[in-house]
């Protein structure tokens, strides 16, 4: 594994949600450790949005999948990890990194070009749950894609790119699994927990 001088990250804590599936409170749990351990958060789906807004023509296209639940390409999305990451190279205590990899291969692509994750948080959710928070989420949220059928693809996807990339991680010991039927603090609790077994 490469060391990460090309970026210049001394620490890299990739917290990586991934395998939590839409709707699993990855973005709320985030939020909770930025204020407790003050790491720099870096949401894919966010940054992707952001471009969207932007309303360049990359933005466009990027909509357009976005709003099937598709996944859009790896390059992309990397690039734009990447270069985030960069910007805050020399200040960060440690990237939290939420909805990449989200396929075996972008786990993959990241350890080339970026380095190798310390820690692996995986929100377990019942699709359900899933489910139901998306939709009560979708009466205020304004994505496009937090509506009944893209949910659906978002689900499938889930279970079957996502998933595969906790097996390729659990191999190095580096998964932490989190039960998410309690309360927000109470998933924080375990989070918590898995972020100080690292110290
Ligand atoms: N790592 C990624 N690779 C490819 N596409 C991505 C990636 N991250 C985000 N996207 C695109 O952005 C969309 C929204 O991603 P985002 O992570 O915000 O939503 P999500 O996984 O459905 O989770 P949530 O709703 O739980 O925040 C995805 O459906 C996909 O089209
Ligand atoms: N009951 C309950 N709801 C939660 C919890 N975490 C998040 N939510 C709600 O579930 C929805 C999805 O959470 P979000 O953080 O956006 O999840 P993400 O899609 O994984 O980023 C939001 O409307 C949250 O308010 C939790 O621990 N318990
Ligand atoms: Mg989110």
């Amino acid at each position: 594994i490469p060391p990460l001088d090309r970026c210049h990250c001394n620490k890299i804590i990739n917290v990586i949600h991934f395998t939590c599936g839409p709707g699993s409170g990855k973005g709320t749990q985030c939020e909770k450790v930025v204020a407790k351990y003050g790491f720099t958060h870096l949401s894919s789906g966010d940054l992707l949005r952001a471009e969207v807004s932007s309303g360049s023509e990359r933005g466009k296209q990027l909509a357009a999948i976005m709003e099937k639940g598709e996944l859009v390409p790896l390059d992309t999305v990397l690039d734009m990890i990447k270069e985030a990451m960069i910007a805050k190279a020399d200040t960060s205590k440690g990237f939290l990194i939420d909805g990449y990899p989200r396929e075996v291969r972008q786990g993959e692509e990241f350890e080339k070009k970026i380095g190798a994750p310390s820690l692996l948080l995986y929100i377990d959710a019942k699709a359900e749950t899933m489910v139901k928070r998306l939709m009560k989420r979708g009466e205020t949220s304004g994505r496009t894609d937090d509506n009944e059928e893209t949910i659906k693809k978002r689900l499938d996807l889930y279970y079957k790119a996502t998933e595969p990339v906790i097996a390729f991680y659990e191999g190095r010991g580096i998964v932490r699994k989190i039960d998410s039927e309690g309360s927000v603090d109470q998933v924080f609790s375990q989070v918590a927990k898995a972020i100080d077994s690292l110290k």
